[in-house]
């Protein structure tokens, strides 16, 4: 069996995550894992943690650690014959300290993008709630308004996006995100790429993934959906 990759992709809200995982989804055939969708979807099926993570995203606030470790480590002690690329998660420092202590990554790209792109981006973000596929008017608009280019599902914008929270979390990303960067880099696993735009970073990314991991065809592609 081809050695497994486990790569994590973090970056603050609008920073492109979402576009790019896909990206790596479809070029290099890894499971895409959202801890958001996760979230969401827990909230969805009213379990016991969706109803208390409820009340922390409405308030633009993080889910308590021990609440997504809960969550989510089980999930990826499942995935042990996957190769997995990880959007959301860690998101603090100790999240990645219980990450660390479940499996071995292999590269964490970590994205920089000024704070005004962030913020234009992000009022103009819609998304297919049941799929996680992510629009914008004018970068990647849908090919009818307001539906879904697959599905023809209506769009939904996130409560979270809209500015009074944005700002809260952005400044949380911030103080959060510092010490996991750190981690990473004397990991030496850590890959940063800055810009404005999506197009411009992801040929540097397509060829540093090429170097560690081998192309697959688009019918490889899967999109493991979290219980
Ligand atoms: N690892 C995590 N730790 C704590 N809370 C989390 C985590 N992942 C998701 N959440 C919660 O779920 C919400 C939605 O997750 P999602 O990843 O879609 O976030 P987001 O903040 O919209 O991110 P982005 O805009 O960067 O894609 C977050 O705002 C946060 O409250
Ligand atoms: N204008 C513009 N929008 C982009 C670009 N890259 C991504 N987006 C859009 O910006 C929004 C945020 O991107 P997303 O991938 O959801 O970022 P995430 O929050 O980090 O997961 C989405 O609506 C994307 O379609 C870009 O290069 N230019």
């Amino acid at each position: 069996m081809a050695k497994l990759f486990r790569a994590v992709i973090m970056g603050p809200p609008g920073s492109g995550k979402g576009t790019i995982s896909e990206r790596i989804a479809q070029s290099f055939g890894l499971a895409r894992l959202s801890s958001g969708d996760f979230v969401r979807e827990n909230i969805a099926a009213n379990t016991d943690a969706g109803v208390l993570a409820k009340t922390y995203i409405e308030r633009g606030l993080l889910v308590p650690d021990h609440v997504m470790t809960r969550l989510l480590l089980p999930r990826l002690e499942e995935m042990t014959r996957h190769s997995w690329l990880m959007d959301g998660f860690p998101r603090t420092l100790a999240q990645a300290k219980a990450l660390n202590s479940t499996c071995d990554l292999d590269l964490v790209i970590s994205l920089n993008i000024p704070y005004e792109t962030l913020k234009e981006r992000l009022s103009d973000r819609w998304i297919h709630p049941a799929s996680g596929r992510v629009y914008n008017m004018g970068f990647n608009p849908p090919h009818v308004q307001g539906r879904d280019d697959i599905s023809g599902e209506p769009l939904i914008q996130h409560d979270d996006d809209k500015p009074e929270a944005l700002v809260a979390r952005l400044r949380h990303y911030k103080d959060v995100a510092k010490p996991i960067i750190d981690l990473y880099k004397s990991k030496g696993i850590l890959h940063t790429f800055s810009g404005t735009e999506t197009d411009r970073i992801w040929p540097y990314i397509n060829s540093l993934l090429s170097t560690k991991i081998p192309s697959t065809s688009q019918t490889d592609t899967q999109r493991i959906p979290m219980p």
